[in-house]
């Protein structure tokens, strides 16, 4: 699918956040972990929680699903011996359910998207799994991964933090599974360390015990736990939802997102206080994030880490901002869907922005008066590049044609519909 995007002046209308893809992918993979079932409300609909659901099934959970929930009877740690999974283009499926494989004798992770997926590297969390004992074959750290485990070892083990915070989380989830207690130090720095936060908030809701240190860098997990069939409800989803935000910051506009919890552990919860220190005329209340967006944006620098999956959209609006804007601490955006920082600074100069890469930033010299746009975008397999292109398109003057568009619903398949909910000026052409 293409999508043409227009200029477009103003946007103005109301719109429900999606439900987090980063909460989903972790109450489907605890309601599988847990022996009974769990009950997850408003899970998140797209590729990615499509794969989680699929590959819990393969699995063995038993999943039924209606319009509000999904429920889920678990396998705990028992899980089928299934001989190949397919995670889609998920990478934090993949990173997940690799530590969940190793209570299988053989399990081998198909490699479904070799020019996405396929170039990510996951050598740290292979590593920690070779230290529990658990056999992998893979392809020099990547796709296609064969797990041949059975019994995995607890006892002190290290994960590397410094390409993605997954292979800890991962760790997190299937260690207290284990007969003997484990003890993971984390090496090296801790990248997108606030989603550990969440990983911990489910793993205790469950009723899971674990020692964190203040500093996320070291955790004491009792073995022999069992994780409690519980109900969950998602909240909505602030990575998507910047997008929105942002695209409601760069033109006028009167918009309001429900559904966004003020209190929300998640990192991407930024990116209101982003766009506030840009200038933007908004509020953040009972849920409702307000944008009354009058085109009007000031540089700013931010450390892109505690945000990660928010960087491009805020980025996107910094192009129109008036003085030169920074992100940094963003190296790891080069490991995620495509290379957030060279394939993405590519793309929004075609769009003529004005924009620097560095290996862990992104320099953005502001053109309040808009960029020329008019012409064809190549969307990397990536949704967050999509999202992020397309608020680019509706302040060009000539607009952006965004080829493969349809990639946006890995996680946000609704993106484009919201969007035109609110009076964007978007045609969308099948090919
Ligand atoms: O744990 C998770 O669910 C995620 C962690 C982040 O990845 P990194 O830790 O690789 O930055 C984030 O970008 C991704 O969308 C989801
Ligand atoms: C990087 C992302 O997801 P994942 O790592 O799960 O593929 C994302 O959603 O932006």
């Amino acid at each position: 699918m293409k999508a043409v995007v227009k200029p477009t002046g103003r946007l103005e209308g109301t719109i429900n956040a999606l439900s987090s893809k980063n909460y989903t992918t972790r109450y489907l993979l605890i309601g599988a972990l847990a022996d009974g079932t769990s009950t997850v409300y408003y899970p998140a609909h797209s590729e990615d929680s499509d794969a989680m659901r699929r590959c819990i099934r393969d699995l063995g959970a038993d999943v039924q699903e209606d319009d509000t929930k999904m429920t889920i009877r678990g396998f705990g740690k028992h899980p089928k011996h299934v001989k190949e999974l397919n995670v889609g283009n998920a990478g934090a499926v993949l990173r997940f359910l690799m530590s969940t494989a190793a209570f299988c004798p053989e399990v081998t992770f198909i490699n479904a998207y070799p020019n996405s997926l396929g170039k990510r590297p996951h050598d740290d969390l292979i590593d920690s799994l070779q230290q529990m004992g658990v056999q992998v074959e893979h392809n020099e750290g990547k796709l296609p991964i064969t797990i041949r485990g059975g019994h995995p070892r607890g006892g002190k083990i290290t994960v590397s933090g410094n390409v993605s915070s997954q292979f800890l989380s991962s760790l997190l989830f299937m260690t207290p599974l284990l007969e003997e207690d484990t003890e993971i130090t984390v090496l090296h720095d801790l990248k997108s360390k606030v989603i550990v936060g969440q990983t911990l908030e489910v793993i205790a809701q469950a009723g899971i015990t674990i020692e964190a240190s203040d500093d996320l860098m070291y955790y004491k997990i009792p073995g022999k736990q069992k994780y409690a069939p519980q109900e969950y409800v998602v909240q909505g989803d602030y990575p998507g939802s910047a997008a929105i935000l942002a695209a409601a910051a760069v033109t006028n506009s009167d918009v309001k997102v429900l559904r966004l919890a003020e209190n929300s552990k998640q990192g991407e919860r930024a990116v209101v206080d982003v766009l506030r220190a840009m200038g933007v005329n908004l509020t953040h209340e009972n849920d409702v994030v307000h944008v009354l967006g009058n085109q009007t944006l000031k540089a700013g620098e931010f450390d892109g880490d505690h945000f990660t999956d928010g960087v491009l959209a805020m980025v996107a609006a910094a192009v129109f901002a008036e003085g030169t804007s920074r992100f940094y601490n963003v190296e790891n955006l080069r490991y995620k869907e495509c290379d957030r920082i060279t394939d993405f600074v590519t793309e929004l100069r075609k769009a003529g922005a004005d924009v620097e890469e560095r290996q862990s930033e992104i320099i953005i010299r502001g053109r309040p008066q808009g960029v020329a746009g008019g012409v064809e975008i190549n969307a990397h397999y990536d949704h967050r590049v999509i999202m992020a292109l397309t608020i680019v398109g509706l302040r060009s003057e000539q607009g952006l044609i965004i080829n493969d568009a349809h990639h946006v619903a890995k996680s946000y398949p609704q993106y484009f519909d919201h969007l035109l909910s609110l009076g964007a000026q978007i045609e969308l052409v099948k090919e």
